[in-house]
């Protein structure tokens, strides 16, 4: 999966964003299929926009996104449904599981929509355990910590075919440990199905071996 962009500008934040040089806002921008890209900008600055616009979830801005070689725009309900299925995961800021259901199930909800499981269960249970999240897998959704919400939310986008992985500042309530850990975890899964990535962050870090790292 290859994603341009072409001048993309969010319309709220074009004045603010003009007084600043980018290397991505009004730019033109390739992700190659398979690179692990690092954005790394201060906060406000435009980070879980750009995620939400590379998801096709926000819409509020002058320019392209093109998946493929053609605009997100371009492509019909089922066709983005269908890449939101098979090419690509997404990890968001605010990590949106469901409350009412268990840890597990907000784990599984995209595999029971579909019909059919990505991974086996003990590949699941596997995940957890490395995550150090077995033991809260029957917990509420509601229940949950943040740092366990995160992990929960790692283990759901890994648990789907994907060519990209969206990650808006993924490791933002976990401990060192647990940091790398899931970083581990991610980076087996993407050169599994030799994938890429796109990850926002605050700062610089050493979670993985970027090939490419841009500022916002
Ligand atoms: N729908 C919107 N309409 C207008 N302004 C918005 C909208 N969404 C976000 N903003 C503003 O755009 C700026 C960037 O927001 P965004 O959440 O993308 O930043 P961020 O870099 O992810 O920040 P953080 O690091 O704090 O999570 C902020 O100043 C925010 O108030």
């Amino acid at each position: 999966m290859q994603i341009q962009l072409n001048h993309l500008m969010p319309i709220p934040l074009q004045d603010k964003l003009r007084q600043r040089s980018s290397d991505i806002w009004n730019r033109e921008v390739t992700f190659q299929q398979g690179s692990f890209v690092k954005i790394k900008a201060p906060s406000g600055t435009g980070k879980t926009t750009l995620i939400h616009y590379l998801y096709h979830i926000r819409y509020d801005y002058t320019g392209q996104v093109a998946v493929n070689g053609q605009p997100w725009p371009s492509y019909s309900k089922n066709d983005i449904a269908r890449m939101r299925q098979q090419e690509v995961s997404v990890i968001f800021q605010d990590l949106r599981l469901f409350e009412q259901l268990t840890a597990r199930e907000n784990i599984i909800l995209k595999n029971v929509m579909q019909g059919k499981p990505y991974y086996p269960p003990e590949k699941i249970a596997d995940m957890a355990a490395r995550l150090n999240v077995s033991h809260i897998l029957e917990q509420s959704g509601k229940t949950l910590s943040y740092g366990e919400r995160q992990r929960i939310a790692i283990i759901r986008a890994l648990v789907q075919p994907f060519q990209c992985l969206l990650m808006d500042e993924p490791f933002s309530h976990l401990d060192e440990e647990n940091t790398q850990r899931a970083a581990a975890l991610i980076a087996e899964e993407c050169k599994a199905r030799n994938a890429g990535f796109i990850l926002t962050d605050l700062d610089n870090d050493q979670h993985f071996a970027y090939d490419v790292h841009y500022h916002l």
